[in-house]
């Protein structure tokens, strides 16, 4: 269980986040939604320790992230996959190396057993045959694929991700959207999404996080989140939906 408590976050004069209270629990798929800027990745930042809090603090499975040595950081931090936004991978090497890089990086594994795992990744994220290939060669879709099959190679208990879908089109989103679901099924995973694509978000996640003027505005389950009662809640939602184009898989009142 992923715990954040009064998180409060400032770079110089520029407030982020005030006062920010918010639990992740087991085997959930969580979206933290929000207006661009809002700070949705500084707040994913935090719980993975990239950014430090100015107050609070975030207890990762009853650790407090923002207090331990770096040694037990990196020792949490091998239960987090993270896709990025651009998906990070490494230009020079090919699909397979990047992911054999967290194994090698992270893991006593055997060379043989690196390969079986590589494979077994590849396999997961449906791109068996891009091994050989660098990420020049492939499309933005296949890219965050393997980004993905990357992220899932020391078999995290969380995965983070930062607008998988953003750049794609609505079919390769789709596909994006169903291995994200796929994976949290078939490995158990608690799944933490940052995005703008309220599409995705009515496909994949549980419960969604809404962040507005620095604070977290509004919690709550999937089908409660067209909230005529919370006006800025819904005028977001329904400004989100138009901007995309598309229509949420739950019901929206009449
Ligand atoms: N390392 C940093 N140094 C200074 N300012 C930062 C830093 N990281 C983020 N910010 C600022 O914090 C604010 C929130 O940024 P953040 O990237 O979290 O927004 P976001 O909600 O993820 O936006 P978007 O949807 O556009 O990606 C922005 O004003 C950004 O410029």
């Amino acid at each position: 269980m992923i715990q954040i408590e009064h998180l409060h976050k400032s770079f110089g004069d520029l407030d982020v986040l005030e006062d920010v209270s918010l639990n992740i629990h087991e085997g959930e798929t969580l979206a933290i939604i929000g207006q661009s800027g809002s700070g949705k990745s500084v707040l994913m930042k935090h719980i993975v320790g990239l950014l430090s809090p100015d107050r609070g603090r975030v207890l990762v499975d009853d650790v407090d992230i923002c207090s331990v040595p770096y040694e037990r950081l990196r020792e949490v931090r091998k239960h987090f996959g993270v896709l990025f936004q651009g998906g990070a991978l490494f230009d020079s090497m090919t699909s397979e190396e990047n992911v054999a890089f967290p194994l090698e990086y992270f893991s006593s594994r055997s060379p043989a057993e690196i390969k079986a795992r590589v494979a077994e990744c590849l396999e997961l994220v449906r791109m068996p045959d891009v091994g050989p290939k660098k990420p020049a060669e492939l499309s933005g879709g296949m890219r965050k694929r393997v980004a993905l099959a990357r992220a899932i190679a020391l078999e995290p208990k969380y995965i983070l991700y930062d607008e998988p879908t953003s750049g794609l089109d609505p079919k390769t989103s789709n596909t994006i959207d169903e291995l994200i679901q796929q994976l949290a099924e078939e490995m158990n995973v608690t799944s933490v999404v940052v995005t703008h694509d309220m599409h995705s978000v009515f496909n994949i996640a549980d419960r969604a996080a809404f962040l507005y003027g620095k604070s977290l505005h509004w919690v709550g389950p999937i089908d409660a989140i067209h909230n005529r009662d919370d006006p800025v809640l819904d005028s977001f939602v329904t400004a989100s939906e138009y901007h995309v184009g598309t229509h949420p898989t739950a019901s929206s009142p009449s």
